[in-house]
C-alpha cells in the first residue's frame, strides 16, 4: 500500500501528475457550482445541500438558540483544551501584528503607510470527512487580531442540518459575527458574490478540499483569498536515527483527513524505509478512519530513498510540501536547505498534529507545491496598506525638475503640467517678491 521508490521515480511521477487532466473534470463541476450559485442564490445552495450534504434545510443560518444548544454539548475537557489552544494561538499571532508607520524629512516630506483591517472576511471551515473547530480557532483569532469588523463562518451541515457543536462553540470562544450553514465551491460562490442570506465579503480565507480550493482559485479577483490550502500534506525527512514507530504514526495522521491527502518519507537509509512500511501496516489496523487512509497511502502515500541529504532537500524544494518533519541528526543544522514548504517541524518530538491544534502557528497552510510562493495564514492577511504621501512648497519645488522630464518621457504632459503650473507660480512669486525688495 504504501509504495517505497526511487528519487527518479518520484519525479517521474510527478511530471505525470502535472500533465494529468484530472483538474479539467474538477473545474467543470465548480464553474457549474459557482455558475448556479450566481444566477439562482439561495435557491441553488439548498439543491446543492440535499445533493451533497444529504439535507434540505429550512434556513441557511444558525440560529442563537443552536448555538445555546451546542455549548451544553460540550464536555468540559474540550473547553479547556479549546482555552489552551486559543492562548498559544493568540500569543504567535499577536507578534505578527503591524503598525502603521511614517517618515518625516527635514525638508517637510512625510512619507508612510496605514495599516487597515479589511471590513469582511468569510472564513471557510470544513465539515465533509471531519469536523474541524480548530480551524476555526487558526481562521477567526487572526482576524480578530487584525481589528476585521465582521467575520462569517461558512461550513456543511451535518445529514441532521445542525453544525458539529464543537465547531459551533470553537465559533462562540473565538467571536463569529455569522454562521452560515453550507460547505464546498457553493459556499465559496455564494461568500463571493453574496446571495438573500448570505453577505457578501471582501476576503475569503481557510482551507478546505479540492472543490474548496479549486472554486477559490475561481472567485479570486472578484474577491480576495488567502491561498491554495486544500487537501492536508506531509513530508518527512528520516535518517537513521529517526523512530520508524513515530514517522509513521506522523504519515497516517495526515492521510486521515482525505483519500487526496499526501503523506511522503524522504530517508537516507533502506534500513528504516522497511521498518516504516512495516509499522504503517501495523498501526493502521487500530486505525478508526482506515478506509480513507488507504485510499490516501495508494494514492499519494510513498517513501522515497535517496543517497544522501541533499538530494533529500532538493526534493523537499521540488514538493514544497505544506508540512515538512525533520526526523535528522541536528535538524536545525539543515534547516537552511529548506526553500520551500508551509511549516517545518525539528526533531522527534514535534510531530505535526502539535501544530495542527495546539503549539501556536496556523495550521492554514499552503498546500499542492504552492509553498513556493505561499505563508502561512497569518494577521497580514487581514489587513491592507495603503501608502501617505504629504509635501510641502519647497520640497515639490526640488523634485519638480526630475518629476517633469519623467513625465515627458513617458509623454503624459498633463502629469508634467500638474507640477508644471505650481512651479509657474512658485516662480511668478518669486519674481513678484525679488521686483518688490
Ligand atoms: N491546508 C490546510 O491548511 C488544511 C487544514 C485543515 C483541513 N484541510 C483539508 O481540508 C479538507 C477537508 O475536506 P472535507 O471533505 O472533510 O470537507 P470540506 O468541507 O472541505 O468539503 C465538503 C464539501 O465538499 C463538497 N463536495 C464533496 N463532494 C463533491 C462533489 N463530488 N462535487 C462537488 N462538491 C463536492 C460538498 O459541498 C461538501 O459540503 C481535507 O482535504 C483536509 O486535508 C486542509
Ligand atoms: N493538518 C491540517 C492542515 O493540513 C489541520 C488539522 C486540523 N485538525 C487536524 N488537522
Ligand atoms: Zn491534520
Amino acid at each position: 500500500m504504501m509504495r517505497v521508490i526511487t528519487r527518479d521515480h518520484y519525479l517521474g511521477e510527478r511530471l505525470m501528475q502535472q500533465v494529468g487532466f484530472a483538474d479539467k473534470e474538477l473545474d467543470q463541476s465548480v464553474l457549474e457550482i459557482i455558475s448556479q450559485v450566481r444566477q439562482n442564490g439561495d435557491d441553488a445552495l439548498y439543491d446543492y445541500t440535499e445533493k451533497f450534504d444529504g439535507v434540505r434545510l429550512d434556513t441557511l443560518t444558525v440560529t442563537e438558540k443552536e448555538l445555546r444548544e451546542a455549548s451544553k454539548l460540550v464536555n468540559q475537557d474540550f473547553i479547556l483544551a479549546l482555552d489552551h489552544a486559543k492562548e498559544n494561538i493568540t500569543r504567535f499571532h499577536e507578534a505578527q501584528k503591524e503598525q502603521s508607520w511614517s517618515i518625516y524629512h527635514d525638508d517637510g516630506r512625510l512619507l508612510g503607510q496605514q495599516i487597515t483591517p479589511i471590513e469582511k472576511v468569510g472564513v471557510y471551515v470544513p465539515g465533509g470527512k471531519a469536523a474541524y473547530p480548530s480551524t476555526v480557532l487558526m481562521n477567526v483569532i487572526p482576524a480578530r487580531l487584525a481589528g476585521v469588523k465582521q467575520i462569517s463562518i461558512a461550513t456543511p451541515p451535518q445529514a441532521d442540518g445542525k453544525i458539529n457543536p464543537h465547531v459551533l462553540a470553537a465559533a462562540h470562544a473565538a467571536g463569529v459575527d455569522m454562521i452560515y450553514k453550507i460547505g464546498g465551491a457553493q459556499a465559496i460562490a455564494a461568500l463571493a458574490y453574496g446571495t438573500k442570506s448570505i453577505g457578501k465579503v471582501g476576503k475569503i480565507v481557510g482551507p478546505g478540499n479540492a472543490y474548496v480550493a479549486r472554486a477559490k482559485k475561481w472567485v479570486f479577483g472578484d474577491v480576495a483569498i488567502d491561498m491554495v490550502a486544500g487537501p492536508s500534506e506531509i513530508c518527512i525527512v528520516a535518517d537513521e536515527t529517526a523512530n520508524p514507530r513515530y514517522a509513521a504514526a506522523d504519515l497516517l495522521s495526515q492521510a486521515e483527513h482525505d483519500e487526496q491527502a499526501s503523506s511522503i518519507c524522504i530517508t537516507t537509509s533502506e534500513s528504516l524505509a522497511r521498518a516504516i512500511k512495516e509499522e504503517i501496516e501495523v498501526q493502521l489496523g487500530k486505525l478508526d478512519r482506515r478506509e480513507i487512509i488507504k485510499k490516501s497511502l495508494a494514492n499519494n502515500g510513498r517513501i522515497i530513498i535517496v543517497g544522501d541529504l541533499n538530494e533529500a532537500f532538493e526534493l523537499v524544494n521540488v514538493m514544497a510540501p505544506e508540512h515538512l518533519q525533520l526526523m535528522i541528526q541536528n535538524p536545525a543544522d539543515s534547516m537552511h536547505m529548506v526553500k520551500n514548504a508551509g511549516a517545518i517541524f525539528l526533531g522527534n518530538y514535534s510531530p505535526e498534529p502539535l501544530g495542527d491544534y495546539a503549539a501556536g502557528p496556523n495550521h492554514t497552510l499552503p498546500t499542492s507545491g504552492t509553498a513556493i510562493f505561499s505563508s502561512p495564514l497569518g494577521v497580514y492577511d487581514f489587513v491592507k496598506k495603503t501608502s501617505i504621501i504629504q509635501y510641502g512648497k519647497n520640497a515639490l519645488l526640488s523634485a519638480s525638475d526630475s518629476i517633469i522630464t519623467l513625465a515627458n518621457a513617458e509623454g503624459l504632459t498633463a502629469h508634467a503640467n500638474s507640477i508644471q503650473i505650481r512651479k509657474d507660480e512658485q516662480d511668478a512669486a518669486t519674481v513678484y517678491h525679488t521686483k518688490n525688495n
